[in-house]
């Protein structure tokens, strides 16, 4: 089934600066004579008509005075910034202060390049461009895996491979770790040792090809660029190849990177590949009626759909490397290579203890192969049924639990949408079965968001995709905080799927809806403190993703409920978890109280009317409900009225 049918280089161009659509910047301008344009325009939300109706609300307190006031309103912050700082929102030890509302419009009007447009500069200046077509290959060629942890289907690793075999000389795989990147991406223990424990695999793997795999740790992270060019020297290598990654901080590393290494003496020089390969379709491809990034998923999807058919090689899928020239491990500049052992997790990263290990391991098997079973296995047994069960939590193979395997890169997109369509009545991505469409659809989601980043940088700098929402004042209440992430809030539901997470690293993403719409308005919190948190414990977690469904669900993102649309919790349990079966599989306290109906579970104080369970609930120290929803949903209406009509 995962027939490979990429056997010769393909014609597509290694990557596309061509195609972006961005206008071209006018990043030169002096900063001074920026113009400040309005914080919001009809651009950015899509909808002129409520933003007319925001500038003329006139019951708006006024607004906090900006202690670092400026005279250029791009560099100076953020009216509210100390707020994100004081609660480990934007990490002051890696990143400027939350930048005022003008600076992200100015992204949006094209004022400030894109990190995406950076790196296509980099790779188009004359000096890399040409050496990419004339610097012939030295003694080898290297592949650098980041997210794309596997050797089937991956497009960098295969035209690496390609080229070390051209050139008749060894490939050589690198990893860096880099610990403070791992801090700075907020990356969770879980996903670290997942992480790790695919490069043992990998490292397996590729040793049986003779290709080395080098796993370098760099201690500070402005420094990889360079100790990637010296580990390349010190191989004799010529060409690096790596897929591109679409968050701010890669695409301005691989720009650096891309400069770094033909810096220097002619023998010193060296070539950078940044291909695309973790979408099916490169962002910047698809562009709305207006010219440019979709905002909105459906119309988006629709031309997604409609690319894919028009370039079915979109879903053509690459072989895995060709083995190295026989003897490459005993040639005494390469052998020590094949020594490299896969390292502890970094301090800070590290699984709290065995029982942690033990339960995670068994819980998240790593690696490409248990990517590839796991995809069969759904594919096979219940992809058809995905439709009508992929809402219902309890239903643990309702979903293919294969977000991990995607974030890491242990599974490739195209490999996914192929193996569903195989199952297929007809190639048609939007045809056929509904549980393989919807499923198609649902893959195709991760890969609006990642879209989305390039279009909208800002939104990886701790900005809201509207940034005018960065106007509201959220709440920091911190024992409140504290009773979310705990699963202590006293609706069932919500405390049910925080500690599954806590438990698994893992969260159904009806119930990752319903939490984070509780926490940004029931509690109105800032959703930016969910979205940390979230990262600090998923197993799967991925920027795109989690920063794309916190902005849906706080309704500060692309394609966002509006915010008056507040998930009721109980609504939402008796809905998707109807018998409370989910409830009773998380909530310990609930699990053995038979006396509670299948109505009461979901409201135990508020429902039961048995004297003795509500006895037995607070013995077991069950929370009440930590807000009453409807008065809630009233204060979070006002509080996101009152910051939207600010013009801050
Ligand atoms: C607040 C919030 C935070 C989230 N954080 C993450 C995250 O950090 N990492 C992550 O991978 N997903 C995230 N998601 C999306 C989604 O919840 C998970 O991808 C999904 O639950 C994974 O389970 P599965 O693999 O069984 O999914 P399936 O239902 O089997 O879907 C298949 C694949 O499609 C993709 N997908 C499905 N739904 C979405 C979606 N809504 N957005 C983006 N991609 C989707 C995933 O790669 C998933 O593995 C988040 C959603 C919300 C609402």
């Amino acid at each position: 089934m995962f027939r490979a049918i990429r056997t010769s280089t393909p014609k597509r161009s290694v990557f596309s600066p061509s195609t972006a659509i961005f206008q071209k910047s006018k990043s030169t301008m002096a900063p001074s004579k920026r113009k400040a344009s309005a914080p919001q325009t009809s651009r950015i939300n899509g909808d002129p008509s409520t933003d007319k109706k925001r500038k003329t609300t006139t019951d708006a307190p006024p607004p906090p005075t900006n202690p670092n006031a400026s005279s250029d309103p791009l560099r100076t912050p953020h009216p509210f910034y100390k707020d994100s700082e004081a609660h480990g929102i934007v990490l002051r030890k890696f990143y400027p202060s939350e930048m005022s509302n003008a600076r992200a419009q100015a992204y949006n009007n094209n004022e400030l390049p894109r990190p995406i447009e950076t790196l296509y500069a980099a790779l188009a200046e004359p000096e890399t461009a040409s050496l990419r077509k004339s610097l012939p290959v030295r003694q080898a060629v290297v592949h650098w895996f980041k997210m794309d942890l596997r050797l089937h289907d991956n497009r960098s690793l295969w035209l690496a491979s390609q080229k070390a075999q051209e050139a008749g000389v060894p490939l050589i795989c690198l990893y860096v770790l880099s610990p403070e990147d791992l801090e700075a991406h907020l990356r969770a223990p879980i996903r670290v040792d997942f992480m790790l424990r695919t490069l043992e695999i990998l490292k397996r793997d590729l040793d049986a090809l003779e290709i080395p795999l080098w796993v370098e740790t760099v201690g500070k992270r402005a420094e990889v660029p360079s100790r990637i060019k010296e580990l390349m020297k010190s191989w004799g290598a010529s060409h690096l190849f790596c897929a591109m990654e679409y968050e701010v901080d890669e695409l301005r590393r691989e720009a650096k990177l891309v400069k770094r290494l033909a810096e220097g003496e002619e023998d010193e020089r060296m070539v950078a590949q940044v291909v695309h390969d973790t979408c099916v379709v490169m962002p910047g491809a698809l562009k709305s009626g207006s010219g440019g990034q979709y905002a909105v998923y459906s119309p988006w999807y629709r031309a997604w759909i409609k690319h894919v058919e028009e370039n079915p090689d979109c879903l053509e899928m690459y072989e895995k490397p060709v083995a190295n020239p026989p003897g490459t491990r005993d040639r005494r500049q390469f052998s020590h290579l094949f020594d490299c052992p896969i390292p502890e997790a970094p301090e800070g990263k590290r699984l709290r203890d065995d029982d942690e290990k033990v339960r995670f391991r068994a819980l998240w098997p790593a690696g490409e192969h248990e990517a590839l079973r796991r995809l069969e296995k759904f594919c096979d047994e219940d992809i058809g049924k995905y439709a009508e069960r992929r809402d219902m939590p309890a239903k643990q193979e309702g979903t293919s639990n294969l977000s991990v395997h995607f974030a890491s890169g242990t599974l490739s997109a195209r490999t996914a949408i192929r193996a569903a369509r195989d199952r297929n009545n007809t190639k048609k991505l939007n045809g056929g079965n509904e549980g393989i469409q919807r499923w198609i659809s649902e893959v195709a989601w991760r890969e609006f968001y990642k879209h989305v980043l390039v279009g909208w940088p800002y939104v990886c700098m701790n900005k809201p995709f509207k940034p005018l929402y960065s106007n509201i004042e959220w709440s920091y209440n911190a024992s409140h905080f504290r009773a979310w992430t705990q699963g202590r809030t006293g609706f069932p539901i919500i405390d049910a799927a925080m500690r599954q997470v806590l438990a698994t690293g893992y969260m159904h993403n009806r119930l990752r809806m319903v939490v984070a719409s509780f926490l940004a308005k029931d509690l109105l919190i800032d959703w930016r403190m969910g979205e940390r948190y979230f990262m600090e414990h998923l197993i799967d977690g991925d920027f795109a993703s989690n920063n794309g469904g916190w902005g849906f669900a706080a309704s500060v993102g692309v394609d966002p409920q509006p915010y008056f649309r507040v998930f009721n919790p109980l609504l939402q349990s008796e809905k998707f978890d109807p018998d409370g079966e989910y409830i009773r599989r998380w909530v310990e306290e609930l699990r053995d109280l038979d006396d509670l109906s299948k109505k009461e579970v979901h409201d135990p104080y508020g429902r039961c009317g048995s004297e003795e369970v509500r006895k037995r609930l607070e013995e077991r120290g069950y929370p009440r409900q930590m807000v009453e929803h409807a008065g809630a949903r009233e204060r979070a209406l006002e509080a996101y009225k009152r910051g939207l009509a600010r013009d801050l």
